[in-house]
């Protein structure tokens, strides 16, 4: 069946080079560099905008991926703003109505504010190459759209101006695609995007991936986190058999898998935290072997606008995937820059596209943001720390949680991507510090409680603020003070 799949695009787009060699190279508006989850739905979208698309990526079978398996409902939201939520359906998708947390052996139910959505509205989860390859084959099913496998080597580049791409197909021809507009989605070992951006990628840890089979999740269709120690442990459903396990690892190291010693690790140190309706299922996952690791990579998005060229998704921006944020952000950058695009005929006038798109950096900003700070925030008050001000901030965070109501409702909406307002985010960040710290003080503060408390206060403070600060301070609160906020009512 993969084969096939792969095959059917590769028909379609050596027909589409036929129907094409007529007319000379240049026929095409975009050349979009990747198919991954940025690259494949920004090609269907454009494509149905009645863009000549051009998609060269490396691998067009299946991924077989331990990212990108949980979208957030504020995902899915985007994914039916570009008419693509069929491709969640058929792949044995699961949908998720919100988290689980644990701490210490007790457990809260956080549920998404679904309320007032149509009833599909919810998280899905599921195997990532799947939905990938439902969204190639859509974008493949445009006759406008050629979707073709190559690596690419290079940007062409004339006088500042990236005028396409150099790419190496299948029979090891090295080949130039030419467009007006170069649109970079190489995800995030992105070999392209120092050509465009001058990026700082941070490691902050590793998850290492197993897949449980045999068992039910304590709290169906959620997913999991358990707030371990040194770091957090996720589950979620990824088909209607198997559940995703991703364990966080600090630091840019695994311990071997070759030598033993992440069996032994996984035995040893997380089996022990994981809940006992997990275990056996964990324990057997183990055993079984097929253990996957991947490197967490966290880099603010440092827009350096190039005339002919832009980048989108992981390759662009990314942030620690503990809250399972990647495509959702990716989705909604496609739709601001699909409806930013939308009212252009002509995209040949390089500067002047580049200058209009630089609101696209602005306008992304209050969901992009939002996501990506929350991510970076909560991962670093999810793990476990000897500082006694850091154990208050967790287990006020986990009580904070659990009080229900807006409480609970607020984080989440922000976690979903339903509601990804920065003020939100800040305020709810917070009153979490402020109950931890009304906790210590009553009913009576004694000297070293406050000195907890005021420690406190100041480790939140250092935890959101460079993140705040790294996004974007103006474009993320105040970006209807950026002057290319109003660039987009030019057209
Ligand atoms: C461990 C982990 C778990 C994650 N879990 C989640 C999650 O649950 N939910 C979520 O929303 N996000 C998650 N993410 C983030 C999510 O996976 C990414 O945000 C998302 O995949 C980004 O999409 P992309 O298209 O930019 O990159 P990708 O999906 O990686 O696609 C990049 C594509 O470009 C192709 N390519 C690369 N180089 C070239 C080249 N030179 N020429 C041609 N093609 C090329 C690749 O083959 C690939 O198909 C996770 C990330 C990690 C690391």
């Amino acid at each position: 069946k993969k084969k096939s799949g792969a095959s059917s695009m590769e028909a379609q787009s050596t027909e589409s080079v036929m129907e094409r060699s007529g007319n000379g190279s240049t026929d095409t508006d975009i050349v979009i560099v990747g198919a991954g989850v940025a690259g494949a739905a920004l090609a269907y979208t454009l494509g149905k905008d009645g863009r000549r698309v051009h998609v060269i990526e490396r691998d067009l079978t299946e991924p077989d991926r331990i990212v990108g398996e949980l979208l957030q409902p504020g995902g899915y939201l985007k994914l039916m703003e570009l008419g693509l939520e069929d491709c969640v359906s058929q792949i044995d998708a699961q949908q998720v109505y919100g988290y689980a947390l644990y701490k210490d052996g007790k457990s809260t139910k956080l549920s998404y504010p679904l309320e007032g959505f149509k009833s599909d509205v919810a998280g899905r989860s599921f195997h990532n190459g799947r939905f990938i390859q439902r969204m190639r084959e859509k974008a493949a099913s445009l006759s406008n759209v050629r979707l073709e496998q190559g690596t690419v080597t290079c940007l062409v580049e004339e006088k500042g101006t990236i005028k396409g791409v150099q790419y190496k197909n299948t029979n090891g021809q090295l080949l130039t695609a030419y467009a007006p507009l170069t649109i970079v989605c190489d995800g995030s070992f992105s070999n392209l995007r120092r050509s465009l951006s001058k990026p700082k990628v941070e490691i902050p840890s590793c998850f290492v991936g197993l897949i449980l089979e045999k068992c039910e999740l304590p709290y169906k269709n959620h997913g999991h986190v358990i707030l371990a120690d040194p770091s957090p442990i996720l589950f979620y459903p990824i088909s209607s058999t198997e559940i995703r396990c991703l364990v966080d690892v600090p630091g840019q190291r695994v311990p071997s898998i070759s030598n033993g010693e992440m069996n032994h690790y996984l035995k040893t140190v997380i089996a022990p935290q994981i809940p006992p309706e997990l275990h056996s299922a964990f324990m057997a996952a183990i055993e079984k072997g097929n253990i996957r690791t991947m490197t967490n990579r966290s880099m603010p998005a440092t827009p350096q606008p190039t005339p002919g060229a832009l980048l989108l998704g992981d390759a662009f921006n990314m942030r620690h995937p503990l809250t399972g944020g990647g495509m959702t952000v990716a989705l909604s950058d496609i739709v601001v820059l699909r409806d930013l695009l939308r009212p252009l005929h002509d995209l040949n006038d390089a500067p002047a596209l580049c200058k209009y798109l630089e609101s696209f950096y602005t306008l992304r900003k209050p969901v992009a943001s939002t996501i990506n700070t929350l991510a970076g925030a909560l991962y670093k008050v999810f793990c476990a720390s000897p500082d006694p001000s850091r154990k208050e901030m967790r287990q006020a965070c986990f009580d904070y949680l659990s009080l229900g109501g807006d409480f609970t409702n607020g984080p989440i909406a922000l976690l979903s991507g339903l509601n990804p307002r920065p003020l939100s985010l800040v305020t709810h960040f917070f009153a979490v510090a402020i109950y931890g710290v009304g906790r210590l003080l009553l009913p009576f503060p004694s000297p070293k409680r406050m000195l907890i408390g005021a420690r406190l206060i100041s480790g939140a403070s250092s935890i959101i603020f460079p993140i705040i600060k790294a996004e974007g301070v103006r474009d993320m609160f105040f970006p209807a003070s950026t002057p290319a906020y109003y660039r987009t009512s030019v057209n």
